[in-house]
């Protein structure tokens, strides 16, 4: 691997860079696998190969080898998130500057694939809304497929431009804009990424990610939290920003972290940065910082009720598919979402400003006084204990994902959950001579697995 020379003279001097061990670890060939559980849908990690916790997330663990993620039902299950270990120190940053017991409004700014909001779902109470946006739209398409996954009933995804959110003024309670950048902190990974490298990339990067901080800073309330994070070596994209950001009055909150941990803390005047080289500690390139708007917000327009929830005889038909209790179900161009009652103020405000490509639960679609169930509803945790589901062995839950064939032995008729290992993994209708595979087909596994030796 031929590291830029540009890229290595502009670290020299940055606290923690050391040369020849940067050099080295890009040379090594290394990799460090790690998975992030979800605690909604498991409590341990599902795989027989060794692992070992990540010291700064209570869910994330490292993998002594890379299972195969495509052909482990569970994955598509949605009860684990491949992601890099460093970015999961998120956590930390919000742990140590927001009371995550409260009901908060938090805005995933540049989300997709949807690492950061995977993991911040894991850490908001259950009665806290996150908004997870993201610019560029098939990026969003996936944001939303890894959301339907988590499961959550309590995330929406909207896809606008930062500058969108002004519309909301200080709405938000925190905000987390993991800001695209030049990318080096992956270089390990990606050695494309190498390519499209250049000092006039982070020149451009960096201009760009003080474009985003003021597109989207009037969103966010009085005292609300700001975490900032790239995955770039660059001053530019990061000690800059961090300084840059003090001239908006934005203040600087200081994390503790275990000196064990081997992270490096940067404090540039009253701002402080958080440092991860790939040779100090299990992760790759990260940089973080997180501050306090100190800036009077504007206060959000009065609220006007736009969306009309359905009555109780429209959504009678629903409780055999969902449960019910405390939640107001709304109808999108034919297609019923069902959203936390005490949500519904902020997903209404939200639906009346912004492009919402997903909210709550899509439960499915009406027809005729029956529900034909959406996958998004199979992969929630607002199904009723009650649903019909049948387990499959781990070959049919492969050919299930592929949308193959098999055959079910006494299997009961009618609607039901495919389920593996208690997980479910979408619908399917036992019909008396086949079964209708509901899997959506632009998430089927294309790939076909290896024979075993
Ligand atoms: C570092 S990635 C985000 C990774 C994500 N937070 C995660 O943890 O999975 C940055 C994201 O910003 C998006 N982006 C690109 N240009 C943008 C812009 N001008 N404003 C906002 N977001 C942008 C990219 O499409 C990309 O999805």
């Amino acid at each position: 691997m031929q590291l830029p020379i540009a890229l290595v003279e502009s670290l020299r001097g940055l606290p923690g860079f050391d040369e020849p061990a940067f050099i080295d670890i890009h040379q090594s060939g290394a990799q460090v696998t790690s998975v992030r559980i979800n605690p909604h849908k498991i409590s341990e990690v599902p795989f027989a190969v060794a692992h070992t916790p990540i010291p700064w997330s209570r869910y994330g663990y490292y993998l002594s080898q890379r299972p195969s993620f495509t052909f482990d039902p569970l994955f598509h299950a949605g009860c684990y998130y491949v992601q890099e270990a460093s970015s999961m120190f998120l956590e930390q940053a919000l742990q140590q500057t927001v009371d995550l017991t409260q009901p908060l409004t938090i805005l995933d700014l540049c989300a997709a694939p949807g690492g950061k909001t995977t993991h911040l779902q894991s850490l908001i109470s259950a009665n806290s809304l996150l908004v997870s946006n993201e610019v560029i739209r098939g990026r969003a398409a996936v944001l939303k497929d890894n959301v339907i996954k988590w499961g959550a009933h309590n995330i929406a995804v909207t896809n606008n431009d930062p500058a969108g959110f002004s519309t909301l003024p200080g709405f938000f309670d925190v905000m987390v804009v993991d800001a695209p950048c030049s990318g080096s902190g992956l270089f390990r990974r990606d050695e494309t990424a190498i390519e499209e490298w250049s000092p006039g990339n982070v020149a451009l990067c960096s201009q760009r990610q003080q474009r985003i901080l003021a597109d989207v800073l009037p969103a966010l309330k009085e005292d609300g939290v700001l975490i900032y994070s790239t995955c770039s070596y660059s001053r530019q994209e990061d000690e800059d920003i961090l300084q840059w950001l003090l001239t908006l009055d934005m203040e600087g909150i200081e994390l503790v972290t275990d000196p064990q941990w081997n992270i490096t803390s940067v404090k540039t005047g009253n701002s402080f940065g958080y440092r991860f080289w790939p040779y100090r500690l299990k992760g790759e390139g990260f940089f973080m910082g997180a501050f306090r708007k100190k800036v009077l917000s504007e206060r959000p327009e009065k609220y006007r009720q736009k969306t009309k929830p359905l009555s109780a005889k429209e959504t009678g038909v629903l409780r055999s598919w969902i449960r019910v209790d405390g939640q107001a179900f709304v109808a999108f161009g034919g297609r019923i979402y069902a959203w936390p009652e005490n949500l519904f103020e902020a997903l209404d405000r939200l639906a009346g400003k912004m492009k919402v490509v997903y909210s709550g639960v899509l439960t499915g679609e009406l027809i005729r006084d029956k529900l034909i169930p959406d996958h998004a509803l199979a992969l929630s945790k607002r199904l009723p204990a009650a649903i019909a589901a049948t387990a499959l062995s781990e070959e049919d839950a492969i050919r299930y994902l592929q949308r193959k064939d098999f055959v079910l032995e006494n299997a009961q008729k009618g609607w039901q959950l495919a389920t593996f290992g208690g997980h479910p993994l979408g619908w399917m209708n036992v019909l008396p001579n086949r079964i209708n595979n509901y899997y959506p087909k632009e998430l089927r596994i294309l790939k076909e697995q290896a024979p075993e030796i």
